[in-house]
């Protein structure tokens, strides 16, 4: 993990297993979003993998010797709530995927639950959890049919195929092809454009957009007025039109 400015960049660092999760990196990577969603400093967030591999999701290996069903079943491990693949639990800040390589089954989950995804024209997607008799526990069950079109999350999560970025693009998946290796220097490029516009009108966007996923539109307005007002009420709404009229960049200071 490394914070650079206001951008934090967490890597998934395993990439002798392709960056499969192991017990470690979930606890790592819930501290992390606990502190993303904590530290006023960090705001936004790029998730990559080591070594020029996204991630295989759950460590097979490690699985096959130590089933997790019994500790669904004990209650031991609750999986209504995945914190580290954001499953029950968002961030409050942009979270931005730079995916090389393979990004399968637990891959994918979690780049379901990032806000902009960029890709190496290489990198692999798909949740092939049901080839092993698994069950895409990570969000996509639910996520996939309503970020891409139906019959092609149908598709993939019936079959386990796996498409490469091309047609991830094509369908939706991601946003951005770019030559491989590529990934992560998109990723701050975005970053930047995205650190420098108002962190209130930032976060404040992001919060309408997840509170009104599912509803109808009609429900949402009451609080995209509260949201918006509090932002238009804040000094960076005032320095924003200003630093334009005074033909210079804004200093936002996020209140
Ligand atoms: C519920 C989620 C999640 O939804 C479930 C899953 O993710 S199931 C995982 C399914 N994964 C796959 O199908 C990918 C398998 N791999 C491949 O297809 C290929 O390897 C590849 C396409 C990724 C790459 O192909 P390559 O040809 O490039 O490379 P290859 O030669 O095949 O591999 C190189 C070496 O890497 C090793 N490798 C690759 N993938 C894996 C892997 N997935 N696991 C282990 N090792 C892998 C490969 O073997 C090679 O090694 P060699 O030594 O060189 O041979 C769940 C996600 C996380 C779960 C939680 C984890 C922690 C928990 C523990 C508990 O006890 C309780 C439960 C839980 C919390 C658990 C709960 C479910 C999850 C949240």
């Amino acid at each position: 993990m490394e914070q650079v400015g206001h951008k934090l960049v967490v890597t998934m660092n395993r990439p002798q297993a392709r960056n499969a999760l192991s017990t470690e990196m979930l606890r790592i990577l819930e501290e992390t979003w606990e502190r993303v969603n904590n530290d006023p400093e960090i705001r936004v967030v790029i998730l990559t993998g080591a070594g020029g591999y996204f991630c295989a999701g759950a460590d097979l290996k490690a699985m096959s010797k130590d089933a997790p069903s019994d500790k669904f079943s004990s209650g031991a491990y609750d999986p209504s709530i995945i914190k580290a693949l954001l499953k029950g639990y968002r961030l409050n800040k942009p979270l931005i995927a730079a995916v090389e390589g393979p990004a399968i089954a637990g891959g994918t989950e979690i780049l379901t639950a990032t806000d902009i995804r960029i890709a190496g024209e290489s990198a692999r997607f798909g949740v092939s959890e049901a080839k092993w008799s698994l069950y895409p526990l990570g969000g996509s069950v639910v996520r996939l049919p309503r970020q891409i079109p139906q019959t092609v999350a149908m598709d993939l999560l019936l079959t386990g195929r796996h498409i490469k970025a091309p047609e991830a693009k094509e369908i939706g998946l991601i946003g951005y092809v770019v030559p491989d290796g590529e990934a992560l220097a998109k990723a701050h490029e975005i970053a930047d454009l995205i650190c420098a516009n108002g962190p209130l009108a930032v976060q404040a966007i992001l919060k309408t957009v997840r509170d009104s996923e599912g509803k109808h539109e009609d429900e949402c307005w009451k609080e995209d007025a509260a949201v918006g007002a509090a932002v238009f009420a804040s000094n960076d709404a005032k320095e924003g039109p200003r630093a334009f009229a005074e033909k210079r960049a804004p200093q936002f200071t996020a209140s």
